[in-house]
């Protein structure tokens, strides 16, 4: 059983609320939040008012992704905003073992991102601590990019690393080019969330797009 959660950066940015209340009705169990600060990756986005203004429009849980230098600096109004998944990236963490255990004392669950060319292996020393390993499988910072294959060996290994670690309960996510192509090899390599931009958001009927990739 996968948890589809699409990503609002897809979206028509002129309606969100619309379209997240689209995919809600869709049958999405999730909303991917793509934080950008245009220092960490090439793009940018939007940041926590936007996030927070989102809440009351709909029920689904936050899965709030940031691709920004100085995460910590988030954490606080993110859990203000109504965030339930928080994921920093291994890359923008000088101290990573204290951010996660910031976002657990505010509340949020926490999980940590790698770039495809990162190794899981450097998430050896905090994988009982987490609630998530995101596995990028495109370079952060663009919807509608190619799905990276060697990320298929990424997710065995995140969900190796957690096992072993006895956090069996911890998800592997992953993000970048998931769609009606590579989903099958995704979730027989053990991905629990599919995060999911354009095969969503870029497709007319929703809520068939969510159920291919379910
Ligand atoms: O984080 C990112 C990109 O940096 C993703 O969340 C994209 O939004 C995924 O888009 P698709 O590859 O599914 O179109």
């Amino acid at each position: 059983m996968v948890t589809i959660c699409p990503s609002l950066l897809s979206a028509d940015f002129s309606r969100l609320a619309d379209e997240v209340q689209d995919i809600e009705k869709g049958g999405a169990d999730c909303l991917h939040l793509d934080l950008m600060d245009g220092h960490f990756v090439p793009n940018l986005t939007f940041g926590v008012p936007l996030v927070a203004s989102l809440r009351s429009h709909t029920k689904l849980p936050f899965d709030a992704h940031l691709m920004v230098e100085h995460p910590e600096t988030y954490i606080e109004d993110l859990a203000k905003a109504g965030v339930t998944y928080i994921t920093v990236h291994q890359e923008a963490c000088v101290h990573l073992d204290r951010v996660i255990q910031q976002i657990h004392e505010a509340g949020m669950k926490a999980g940590v991102a790698l770039n495809p060319a990162t190794p899981v292996s450097t998430l050896s020393c905090v994988a009982s601590q987490l609630d998530m390993i995101l596995v990028m499988s495109v370079n952060p910072g663009f919807g509608g990019q190619k799905f990276i294959p060697y990320a298929l060996d990424k997710i065995r290994a995140a969900r190796t690393l957690l096992d072993q670690a006895g956090n069996c309960q911890a998800v592997v996510e992953v993000d970048g080019g998931v769609n009606a192509k590579t989903v099958g090899a995704v979730k027989e390599a053990g991905a629990d969330f599919l995060v999911a931009g354009s095969a969503v958001f870029g497709a007319p009927d929703r809520a068939a797009a969510i159920a291919a990739l379910r």
